[in-house]
């Protein structure tokens, strides 16, 4: 069956313009959560919703191999990363993720986190405005670097988290900020690489069951160890996106302050209302638009044949604030995970379905738990909102406030 078709001859300015709301925009338009357009002058077919979700994560019908534009790729997870894999090769690499991350080990980054936090403070009361975007990201850089066992303090602290931050910046644009992103980066491999090569040969002394250890000494499915510069593409992995979570952190402040009743939700600190703002922070706000693929087992869906090697891209940010999922999606309301689990292939902002089978983000448990920790944080801290630009663009992947969002500490 011929699916619904953007009318639009090609549609890369749409949807760089319309951003995060492109994809929802077209199909209300359309009446449709499957339509066809063309990006790039490609032909790619653009879904949103549970359904749509589902058979994107079902653990064997997408590739993500020739889906994202390289610079893109490079900045994000590279080649060579668990991202580019399939199949066995890819479940048994994820195990080397999950298995430092589910749980426990994420409380333990939290409170490296919360350690950062207490003993930055001080310094932030001396200064008029604090950035928090990049403080929050220094923050979460030296977090994960203490957590993974390679703890880092200074100009390197600071070189990294410029480094990570400029990557993030980069992914989704082309030009100047993609320029950046990649020239930083391979200042980061190189870091990286040397973390391994001295851990391997044993001229830096980790803990035995540290992530960092268990990285170096990870044999792939060969049976042999990963490659210098795999293992450096996977610790950056690791670090990059537990920067990214700045993005969240910085929206989490926002929402204490911007939707009514959310500070009111959180004020007594319960455990499942902390869980529960985290979670409508990680739906409510923008931050990975679209997730590529390109067909690797040929299926059909709404009466449509997906051939091998089309290209799709599912939408989060629309699968995220779709009505026939969620009650006034563009209403914040954390009460709305009070009493529910969310759905595997409903609430998508790091991927969907199964972690274990499918390219779902290891770093969930991580990104709640940081989220969580943030807000007694933020209450018992004093500080205010000096006057500034706090509308979130939507034309900019991955997004901020426009002022980077600034406090001032008393
Ligand atoms: C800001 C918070 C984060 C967001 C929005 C996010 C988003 C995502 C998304 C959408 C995917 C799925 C990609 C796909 O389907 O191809 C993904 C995968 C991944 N994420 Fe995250 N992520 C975040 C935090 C983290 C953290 C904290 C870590 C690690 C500490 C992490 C590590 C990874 C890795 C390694 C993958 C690849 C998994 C695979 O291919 O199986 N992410 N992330």
């Amino acid at each position: 069956m011929q699916l619904p078709h953007d009318p639009s001859l090609d549609s890369t300015r749409a949807f760089f313009s319309e951003g995060y709301d492109w994809i929802g925009n077209r199909c209300r338009a359309l009446g449709t959560d499957v339509f066809r357009a063309r990006i790039l002058l490609r032909p790619v077919v653009c879904m949103m919703g549970e359904e749509a979700a589902r058979r994107f994560y079902d653990g064997e019908s997408f590739t993500r191999a020739g889906a994202m534009p390289q610079t893109t790729l490079r900045q994000l997870q590279d080649k060579g990363s668990v991202q580019t894999l399939d199949g066995a090769a890819h479940r048994h690499r994820k195990q080397l993720f999950l298995s430092m991350m589910v749980g426990d080990p994420a409380e333990a980054l939290a409170d490296a986190f919360e350690r950062r936090w207490h003993a930055e403070l001080p310094q932030w009361r001396n200064q008029e405005e604090v950035r928090m975007h990049e403080a929050f990201g220094r923050l979460l850089c030296g977090a994960a670097c203490d957590w993974l066992g390679v703890p880092l303090e200074g100009d390197a602290l600071d070189r990294r988290t410029h480094e990570m931050l400029a990557m993030i910046d980069g992914a989704g644009s082309v030009g100047t900020r993609a320029w950046r992103g990649l020239a930083l980066r391979r200042r980061a491999e190189r870091w990286a690489r040397a973390v391994v090569t001295q851990v391997r040969d044993g001229t830096r002394t980790v803990g035995e069951d540290t992530p960092i250890a268990r990285l170096a000494g990870f044999r792939d499915l060969d049976g042999g160890l990963l490659d210098l510069r795999t293992a450096g593409v996977e610790l950056l992995n690791i670090v990059r996106p537990t920067v990214a979570v700045a993005r969240f952190l910085c929206f989490a402040t926002l929402a204490l302050h911007q939707e009514p009743g959310a500070a009111a939700f959180v004020a007594d600190r319960e455990p499942a209302r902390l869980q529960a703002f985290a979670q409508e922070v990680r739906r409510f706000y923008p931050f990975f638009p679209v997730i590529g693929g390109r067909v690797r087992t040929p299926f059909r869906f709404r009466e449509h044949e997906f051939g091998q090697g089309d290209w799709v891209m599912l939408g989060l940010h629309a699968t995220n604030h779709d009505p026939r999922l969620w009650e006034a999606p563009e209403a914040f309301r954390p009460e709305r995970f009070l009493d529910r689990e969310p759905g595997a292939f409903a609430l998508i902002p790091q991927g969907a379905g199964a972690h274990a089978d499918d390219h779902r983000c290891p770093g969930e448990w991580i990104t709640l738990a940081l989220l969580r920790r943030l807000v007694p944080l933020l209450l018992a801290a004093e500080y205010r909102l000096p006057p500034q630009d706090l509308t979130i663009p939507h034309d900019r992947f991955p997004t901020l406030p426009r002022s980077e969002l600034r406090l001032s500490f008393a």
